[in-house]
């Protein structure tokens, strides 16, 4: 590895990576200060490229290993996204057998900084072992070509994404984490972007792009609220999912701008630990919160039946129009828009909530503990809301009955743990 020309500028310094952290960085010192960088395994020595200096600490890239690299370390497979370049895969340079290790230490070290002492006391008295498993059907090509989502931006006629930590727009010539519908379509050669300027006129700089291959319907392109197909031709805004469990098929329309789980297995992955974890029976009421397009909503509803009843809260009103549409079927379970809150918990006999990164927060939390729900169930998409949320939960008298984390974001620092209380 070499220093970029974007890093010559950036001041180095030299050191030996201890430890990893949240954020895809392995930790090192430099007089005093901890040193937070990219690109890194534990145990090299290396050289970083300094990219933000505090008093106690610094971030940067690696961008050279001075001594013998780490057995778990690889060529990035995708060298725009590596030391200097855009956002996205900051774990390309880790093998992929060593990524759900890496990721797994991060989530026991965030429970126990972040969740304290007596959430690490709790979860071992209940047997509790959190880890982040990978996917079997990205052991094959190491979890690259899996996603159906990606958003790029217009610079200069081309697509790009965004350099890491800045606004700036580089333009990029591949993108190996997308499916191979997404590479069909000619997104980096240019020959799309020509054929969308003959329907839509030049795209100016700036403008948000989402690029989607869903399960049942055609890969399309969502712009401005317009969706395009492979042709550039205008067609319906609606993708079509299917999701395969076990012997069901679950079927959803989902907007093709709107929010759907980016990797070809997160739907199944996902219903499978939910449905689990939330241990349904014939009858339950259940009440969902940030429930998207209803991807959760549907299985859940199947499995309480007609004497059962769902109730589903979504902030983004396209969603849950989706979801509406997606719930026909089951007449007992509604979906509503609200600007979720703590006063939205409510009883029921199952609490469900997958929300953004920032998480449930400890008033929810507190709030989902002190109601009447046989279970909880959390999804939570960071390591640091996840500790905080569950450490409410046991605090107000609530125990884990099982955690799972499952590495739906291979070759980025990102998973996904659901993690059952009763
Ligand atoms: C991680 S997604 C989960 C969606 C769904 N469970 C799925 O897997 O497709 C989180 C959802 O929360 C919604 N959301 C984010 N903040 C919200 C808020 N403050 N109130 C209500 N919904 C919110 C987003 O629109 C998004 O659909």
């Amino acid at each position: 590895m070499t220093t970029s020309a974007a890093q010559a500028h950036h001041s180095t310094v030299d050191i030996t990576l201890e430890d990893i952290g949240h954020g895809g960085i392995a930790i090192g010192r430099a007089e005093g200060k901890a040193i937070l960088a990219r690109f890194g395994l534990p145990g090299e020595r290396v050289r970083v490229a300094l990219t933000e200096e505090r008093a106690r600490f610094a971030r940067g890239d690696v961008i050279e290993v001075l001594g013998e690299p780490s057995p778990y370390r690889q060529a990035h497979p995708w060298p725009e996204a590596g030391p200097g370049g855009v956002g996205g895969a900051d774990l390309g340079h880790v093998v992929f057998d060593y990524q759900h290790e890496w990721k797994t230490r991060v989530l026991t070290s965030t429970l126990r900084r972040i969740g304290g002492q007596a959430l690490s006391d709790h979860l071992e008295t209940q047997g509790i072992v959190p880890a982040v498993t990978a996917l079997e059907s990205d052991r094959a090509n190491g979890g690259w070509a899996s996603r159906t989502r990606i958003d790029v931006t217009v610079t200069a006629g081309r697509f790009g994404m965004f350099r890491e930590g800045s606004r700036e727009v580089l333009p990029i010539t591949s993108m190996p984490l997308a499916v191979k519908e997404i590479a069909e379509l000619g997104l980096w050669d240019g020959s799309y972007l020509t054929r969308l300027a003959r329907s839509l006129g030049p795209l100016r700089d700036g403008q948000r792009v989402r690029v989607l291959a869903p399960s049942a319907s055609p890969a399309a392109v969502s712009i401005g609220g317009r969706t395009f197909d492979a042709a550039a031709a205008e067609c319906s805004p609606f993708a079509r999912e299917e999701v395969h469990v076990g012997e069901e098929t679950y079927r959803y329309r989902v907007r093709a701008s709107g929010f759907w789980q980016v990797h070809r297995e997160a739907p199944a992955t996902l219903i499978n630990l939910v449905t689990r974890a939330a241990g349904v029976e014939p009858g339950d009421h259940i009440l969902e919160l940030y429930a998207g397009a209803g991807l959760l909503t549907v299985p859940l509803a199947r499995a309480v039946g007609a004497t059962g009843r769902v109730e589903s809260l979504e902030g983004a009103r396209t969603a849950v129009e989706d979801a509406r549409a997606n719930l026909r079927p089951y007449p007992w379970a509604r979906a509503r828009t609200a600007a979720i809150s703590a006063r939205d918990i409510d009883d029921a006999d199952i609490l469900l909530a997958d929300p953004p990164r920032s998480g449930l927060g400890i008033a929810a939390g507190r709030g989902a503990a002190a109601g009447q729900a046989r279970r909880i169930v959390l999804v939570s998409c960071d390591p640091a809301a996840l500790a905080r949320d569950v450490a409410a939960m046991v605090e107000a008298g609530r125990s884990v009955e099982s955690m799972r984390g499952a590495d739906l974001f291979p070759n980025t620092h990102h998973f996904e743990v659901v993690t059952a209380l009763r």
